[in-house]
C-alpha cells in the first residue's frame, strides 16, 4: 500500500544504504580489509612463536588479543553492518557469570551462520579472543581462520575416535591453565543437519531405542563425556545453547554480506559441571536427555516464535565496530594510494596486475564463505560414506 505515497527522504536514504550494501565494490573492500589484516594477524601470530617457551602465558594473552582483532571483524559485519540484532533468553541470575567463568557450550548445528552467532555472544561477555571449538580437522587449513586458530590453540579433530582420542585429550589437558576465561563450543551432532543426516541418524536412534528427535541429528556423544572429564576443575559449567531464527529465516553469510538482517534467538541454560554424570554410559545418556529437551524447546519455538524464560538484547560493543573501522582505513589507505598511482601510470600491466589482485581477494573469500554453506557439508553421517 505505501508505494502509492511518495517516500520520505528517510526512506530514501535508508534504500540508498541498502543498495550500497549489496554493491560488489562495498564486498570486495570488506573482503580486502578482512583478508589483508588477517595475513597481518597471521604474520604477528608466527611473530610470537620465540615467546611461546619463555613466556606461555603472554603469548597466549596476545594471541587472544590478535585473534580479537580478527574475529571481531566478522561480528561487526553482522552487528552494524547487517544489522542483526542477537536476542538472548536466559535466567538473569546466570546472566551475570557469563564471561565471568569457562564453560562448555553445547550448540545445535543448524544455520549457516551459528558460528557467527556464537562469536556476537562471546563478543558480548568479552570471551571472544579466547574462544574456542572442537573443530572438523578440515577447518584448520582454511587461509587466514585456520592459521589463527592455531594459535588459539583450537582443538581439531578427524571425527575418527581412535585416530584422535590422544590428541584431543592432549589439547584439553593444555586448556587447564588457560590465562583467559574461555568457552568451548562442541556441536554434538557432528555435522551441520541436513534431511538425509536426519534419516540416517534417527534408524541410528531406532536401532538403539532412543526416542526420535524433529530438529536435531542424533548427538555422538563420546567427545562430550571427554570434553567434561577433561575440563573438571576446570570448567565451571555447562551451557545448553538452543538457537533459532524468527520468521523460519534461513540465514547465510552471503546475505550478511550484503546486509540482510536476521533475528536470532538463543535460550541459554547453565548447568553446572558437577551435575553431570562421571560415568561413560550415565553422561551420554545424560547428553540424549538434554538433545530430547531441546528438540522440545525448538518444537515450541517452531509454534510460539519464542524460547521460555525472560528475554534480553544485549547492547552492540562498539570495540568490534571501532577494530573494524580502524582496519578498513589503515588499509584503504595504501590501496588508495596505490589506485592514484596506477591511474597516473596508465600501465596495462599495473592495471592488469591491480584487477588480478581484486579477483584473487574476491574468489578467495567467496571460498571461505563458500565453507559455511550448508549445501556443501561433508558427507560425515551419511551411510555409504562415513566422511
Ligand atoms: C551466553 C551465550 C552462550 C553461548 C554462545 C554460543 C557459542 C559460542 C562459543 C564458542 C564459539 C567458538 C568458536 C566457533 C567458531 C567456529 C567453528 C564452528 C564450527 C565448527 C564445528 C565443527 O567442525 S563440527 C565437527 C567436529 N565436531 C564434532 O564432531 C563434535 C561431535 N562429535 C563427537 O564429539 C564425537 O563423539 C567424536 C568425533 C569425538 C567421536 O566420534 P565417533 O563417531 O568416533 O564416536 P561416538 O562414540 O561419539 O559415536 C559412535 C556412535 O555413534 C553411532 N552413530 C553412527 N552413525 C551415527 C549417526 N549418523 N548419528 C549419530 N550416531 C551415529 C554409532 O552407532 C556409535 O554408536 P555405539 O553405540 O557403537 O558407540
Ligand atoms: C568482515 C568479514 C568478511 C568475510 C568473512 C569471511 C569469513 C569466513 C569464515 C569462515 C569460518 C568458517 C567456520 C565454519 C564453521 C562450520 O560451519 O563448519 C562446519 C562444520 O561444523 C561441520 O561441517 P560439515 O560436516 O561439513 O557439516
Amino acid at each position: 500500500m505505501s508505494s502509492h505515497f511518495p517516500i520520505s527522504a528517510e526512506e530514501g536514504k535508508m534504500g540508498l544504504v541498502q543498495w550500497l550494501k549489496g554493491q560488489f565494490l562495498c564486498h570486495l573492500v570488506i573482503c580486502y580489509g578482512f583478508l589483508v589484516s588477517g595475513l597481518l594477524v597471521n604474520l604477528l601470530q608466527i611473530c610470537t612463536l620465540p615467546l611461546w617457551p619463555i613466556n606461555k602465558q603472554l603469548a597466549r594473552r596476545i594471541n587472544c588479543k590478535l585473534g580479537y582483532c580478527l574475529t571481531s571483524q566478522s561480528v561487526a559485519l553482522l552487528e552494524w553492518w547487517s544489522g542483526t540484532e542477537v536476542v538472548l533468553y536466559t535466567d538473569p541470575e546466570n546472566y551475570r557469570l557469563y564471561g565471568k567463568e569457562n564453560a562448555i557450550v553445547v550448540l545445535n548445528h543448524n544455520f549457516e551462520i551459528d558460528f557467527l552467532c556464537g562469536w556476537t555472544f562471546c563478543d558480548i561477555f568479552g570471551v571472544l579472543g579466547a574462544s574456542k571449538c572442537l573443530a572438523k580437522k578440515e577447518l584448520s587449513y582454511l587461509p587466514v581462520i585456520g592459521w589463527m586458530w592455531y594459535f588459539l590453540e583450537m582443538v581439531f579433530i578427524k571425527r575418527k575416535w581412535e585416530e584422535d582420542k590422544r590428541n584431543f585429550v592432549q589439547s584439553l589437558q593444555n586448556l587447564r591453565d588457560y590465562p583467559e576465561n574461555f568457552w568451548f563450543l562442541l556441536h554434538c551432532e557432528g555435522t551441520r543437519f541436513t534431511e538425509e543426516k536426519h534419516q540416517v541418524s534417527m534408524e541410528v536412534a531406532e536401532k538403539k531405542g532412543l526416542p526420535k528427535l524433529k530438529h536435531h541429528l542424533l548427538p555422538r556423544t563420546k567427545g562430550f563425556w571427554v570434553a567434561v572429564q577433561n575440563l573438571r576443575g576446570t570448567v565451571a559449567a555447562v551451557y545448553c545453547c538452543t538457537l533459532n531464527f524468527r520468521n523460519n529465516e534461513t540465514p547465510t553469510l552471503l546475505g550478511v554480506l550484503n546486509g540482510e538482517k536476521y533475528h536470532p534467538d538463543l535460550y541459554v541454560r547453565r548447568i553446572p559441571l558437577e551435575s553431570i554424570p562421571e560415568d561413560e554410559a550415565e553422561c551420554s545418556a545424560w547428553l540424549h536427555k538434554l538433545y530430547q529437551e531441546k528438540d522440545k524447546f525448538q518444537e515450541d519455538y517452531s509454534q510460539t516464535g519464542c524460547f521460555p524464560g525472560p528475554k534480553v538484547t544485549p547492547p552492540r560493543r562498539s570495540w568490534a565496530l571501532i577494530n573494524w573501522l580502524g582496519w578498513t582505513c589503515l588499509l584503504l589507505y595504501p590501496l588508495c594510494l596505490l589506485l592514484v598511482q596506477l591511474v597516473k601510470s596508465g600501465s596495462i600491466l599495473t592495471i592488469l596486475a591491480t584487477v588480478g589482485f581484486c579477483a584473487a581477494v574476491s574468489v578467495g573469500v567467496r571460498w571461505m564463505i563458500g565453507q559455511t554453506e550448508i549445501k556443501r557439508s561433508s558427507s560425515y553421517g551419511v551411510p555409504l560414506n562415513n566422511k
